[in-house]
């Protein structure tokens, strides 16, 4: 080519040679970029994490994963039998493998590592204790020979306890990537610290919690693959009353902060101990639930159903905790029950059986010790084909009925028997009040099981929470299921929702402990306790095991009130004054509904003097309580309760509350719920009714008036004695309400002093008004 020639070639491919090479730098200088980005940040990866200058590993040639030098004697021992038992451990990496950097992942941690596998687990306990003057490490050393001594005995699968003070162990190794532990082998962590409100080795050990779970470089979680952990805190309540006055408030945010970095293990509440008084019961209780709790892992895999604490590191103020579970009694295929089998006999629709209505309780083997029935209404025989029909189950579990209600969070028992646990039970578990009950009788919610044997009612009051969704009905016409098997059925589902609140924070370990053994029961929940034919022998059953009965029927089924033998407390709603207002308040199904109604009420008169009677009365604003106090004081005169209790309606916020014409503005505030109830004071005095205003719980907008019976020496006793009133029925003689009547109603639920205990903790949810809290009954939630 001339040189012509290559001017001329340039000249045509100038543009996209120059074009090119551009692009070719272009490409170079990124590539450079990126590999010089890489380089800075593996740098600040690289970088020794912040520590705590006096935190000194006592040996600091151990390495994470290097268990044969762990610093502890003792876990080098564990580990050495765990290797005899199980093989070598897995998990040794070499230390300068493992050392830096530290795990940057980018992802959260994934939730539970395996753990929900059941099986052979063994559960290594690390104790971890802070100390200055020395007694927190003493009850965390005998906390270790404890356990060492009992659990290592019983469980083999629960290995010798570590103990470690957090004045020497460097956080890292066991606070940002905990030692790996070999296959088959889980920590669980238990910390047992003081509260100090100066600067100490636990400010700093919180502040390296704080930053590990902010540290963007770490997992936020990275302490995930516990098995779980629980905190026990020593205070003073002495110099610091409350824990909003900064009692045990160290070991609270530990907690918390325990809870993010393990996404949420809390296996046991966290036990407060105060060292000037309970500190030993305490920390007993506390050991016990740690310990019950870690032979359930072991044996089991898994922390199980619990619901997991929320780790806020603010406590949540959301009480409506679902307690449903997946696994729930509820939610399960019901296994098949033993059931009252149908015989030709007893075949068809009960409501055609007229004058026959005794159920048929099976073959002598069947029987299983049930007396005759409670009669049921045969009112209403919508069936007049004679041919026999299979009596059906009241809730299938194939049913949307039964879908409905344990969305709702009812455990449903058998076919026709549910469970919830009311909002108080997780209040009063987190030391934040019980209901009503509690300021008038001395129900500690915590203790309280609500439930019902019978789903279905014979009315659709416009305040129901069952929003629409039970069955309803006159007589009873479905399966009837034994009472034994609704007893048992009923605590274990119980027992079941309460252990499920377990990782809820601020749920205290002592009501925890306590709530293990069910004391009271509110038949109410839903439905028509009362509709149940064998109610007598439930309630007989609950006696047996020391359990009291407060029973709430809606005064629409007057035989089967009169064939109620004892109860501890037994109440008829009283919804309206006259005809008809009941009829748009209750929505009754019975026609003669006015006439159920007053037959029952003459026939607790007639009970006043063998049980505790009283009146329930729902104030619904615009349906039933203006000018009706005059009304009210005739149906008092006519029943002569024992009490009556006055309650501001709950409004539900549900389409079907809205639907029977019931909005925010029927319920009445506090205020008209107190004026009413004078009304009604004074309407009693006229009459010569000699009953007074004796208790209030302005928290859930309730005020007691009591007949003086239950007045002595001017003062008022409400509470009941539990104890007395199993004696007297023990004794086979007849008894009357003085015989268990308690001690005195304490002053702070007294008529004029609010009634909520000053022992516990009164917490404002957020977002609301706290004006609006105090007066009115918003709750969603259900209490009976
Ligand atoms: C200076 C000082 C500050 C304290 N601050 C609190 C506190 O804020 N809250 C609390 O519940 N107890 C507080 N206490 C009580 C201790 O937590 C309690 O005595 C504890 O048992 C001490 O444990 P130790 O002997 O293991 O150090 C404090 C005690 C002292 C001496
Ligand atoms: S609201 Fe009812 S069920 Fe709940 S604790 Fe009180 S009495 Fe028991």
């Amino acid at each position: 080519m001339t040189f012509q020639g290559l001017v001329s070639t340039w000249q045509e491919y100038r543009v996209p040679f120059l074009l090119a090479q551009l692009a070719l730098l272009g490409v170079v200088l990124s590539i450079r970029f990126v590999q010089y980005r890489n380089a800075q940040k593996s740098k600040t990866l690289r970088a020794p994490p912040v520590r705590s200058p006096i935190l000194v590993s006592k040996d600091k040639n151990w390495q994470e994963g290097d268990n044969d030098r762990s610093p502890d004697p003792a876990f080098r021992e564990i580990v050495k039998k765990f290797d005899q038992d199980e093989g070598p451990l897995q998990a040794k990496v070499a230390g300068s493998q493992k050392r830096m950097p530290k795990r940057v992942t980018g992802v959260k941690a994934t939730k539970n590592l395996g753990i929900e596998e059941a099986g052979n687990r063994k559960i290594l306990p690390v104790i971890f204790f802070s100390s200055l003057t020395g007694s927190s490490e003493r009850y965390a050393r005998t906390l270790t020979n404890d356990i060492r001594q009992s659990l290592h005995r019983q469980a083999s699968n629960v290995l010798e306890p570590q103990i470690h003070d957090l004045s020497y162990i460097d956080y890292d190794d066991y606070f940002v990537t905990p030692p790996k532990p070999a296959e088959g082998l889980q920590y669980f962590y238990l910390l047992l610290v003081p509260t100090y409100n100066i600067d100490t080795v636990l400010t700093t050990f919180l502040d390296n919690l704080k930053e590990t779970h902010h540290d963007f470089r770490i997992d936020t979680a990275p302490l995930v693959s516990l098995a779980g952990y629980s905190v026990f805190g020593f205070g003073d309540k002495e110099g610091w009353t409350t824990e909003e006055q900064g009692f045990c408030s160290q070991a609270i945010e530990i907690d918390r902060w325990m809870a993010k970095l393990t996404d949420r293990k809390r296996a046991f509440p966290i036990g407060l101990g105060d060292v000037k008084s309970d500190v030993q019961s305490q920390l007993e209780a506390w050991k016990r639930g740690v310990e019950s709790v870690m032979i359930d892992i072991s044996i089991n895999g898994s922390l199980g159903e619990g619901v997991r604490g929320s780790g806020d590191s603010l406590e949540s103020d959301e009480e409506d905790v679902d307690t449903t579970g997946a696994g729930s009694a509820a939610s399960k295929p019901r296994k098949p029950t033993k059931r009252i089998p149908n015989t030709s006999t007893n075949l068809g629709d009960l409501e055609d059986l007229g004058e026959n209505h005794g159920l048929d309780t099976g073959s002598d083997a069947d029987r299983t010790q049930i007396s005759t029935p409670i009669p049921v209404d045969f009112t209403i025989s919508k069936n007049t084909s004679t041919a026999p029909q299979p009596l059906k189950e009241m809730v299938p579990a194939s049913s949307p009925t039964f879908t409905a209600l344990t969305k709702q969070g009812y455990a449903i028992i058998g076919s026709h028997s549910g469970v919830k646990i009311c909002r108080w039970t997780k209040s009063a578990l987190r030391g934040r009040g019980s209901c009503y009950k509690y300021s008038f009788y001395g129900i500690k919610s915590h203790l309280c099981m609500e439930t019902t044997p019978s789903l279905s009612c014979s009315n659709k009051c416009v305040f129901c929470w069952r929003h629409g969704t039970n069955p309803v009905g006159t007589t009873w016409r479905w399966q009837v299921d034994p009472p034994d098997l609704i007893f048992s059925g009923a605590k274990e589902a119980h027992l079941k929702k309460i252990k499920m609140m377990r990782g809820v924070p601020g749920v205290r370990a002592e009501r925890f402990q306590e709530a293990m053994r069910i004391r009271h029961c509110a038949l109410s929940l839903v439905g028509e306790p009362i509709f149940y034919p064998h109610i007598n022998e439930f309630v007989q059953l609950l006696h047996a095991d020391k359990i009291s009965s407060f029973l709430v029927c809606n005064a629409q089924h007057p035989e089967q009130l009169e064939s109620l033998k004892v109860v501890t407390q037994l109440y008829v709603s009283i919804d309206a004054s006259n005809r008809e207002s009941l009829r748009k308040v209750d929505r009754p199904l019975h026609r003669d509904f006015w006439e159920r109604f007053v037959k029952c009420l003459d026939i607790i008169r007639e009970k006043r003097f063998r049980m505790r009677t009283v009146y329930r009365l729902t104030l619904v604003k615009g349906f039933n309580i203006e000018d009706e106090a005059e009304g009210y004081a005739e149906l008092v005169a006519r029943g002569l309760p024992c009490f009556v209790e006055v309650k501001g309606v709950t409004y539900c916020g549900t389409s079907s509350s809205a639907g029977a014409g019931l909005t925010m503005q029927n319920v009445p505030f506090y205020e008209e719920v107190t004026s009413f109830v004078e009304a009604l004071n004074t309407a009693l005095g006229r009459r010569g009714l000699d009953y007074g205003i004796a208790a209030e719980h302005a928290h859930s907008c309730c005020v007691l008036l009591a007949s003086k019976r239950f007045l002595v020496d001017g003062r008022w006793h409400t509470l009941i004695d539990y104890e007395k009133f199993f004696e007297c029925l023990e004794s086979g003689e007849e008894f009357a309400p003085e015989d268990y009547m308690g001690p005195l109603t304490p002053e702070w639920a007294t008529w004029g002093h609010g009634g909520f205990d000053p022992a516990d903790e009164r917490v404002y949810r957020k977002a609301k008004k706290v004006a609006q809290e105090m007066t009115r009954s918003t709750d969603r939630e259900d209490e009976a």
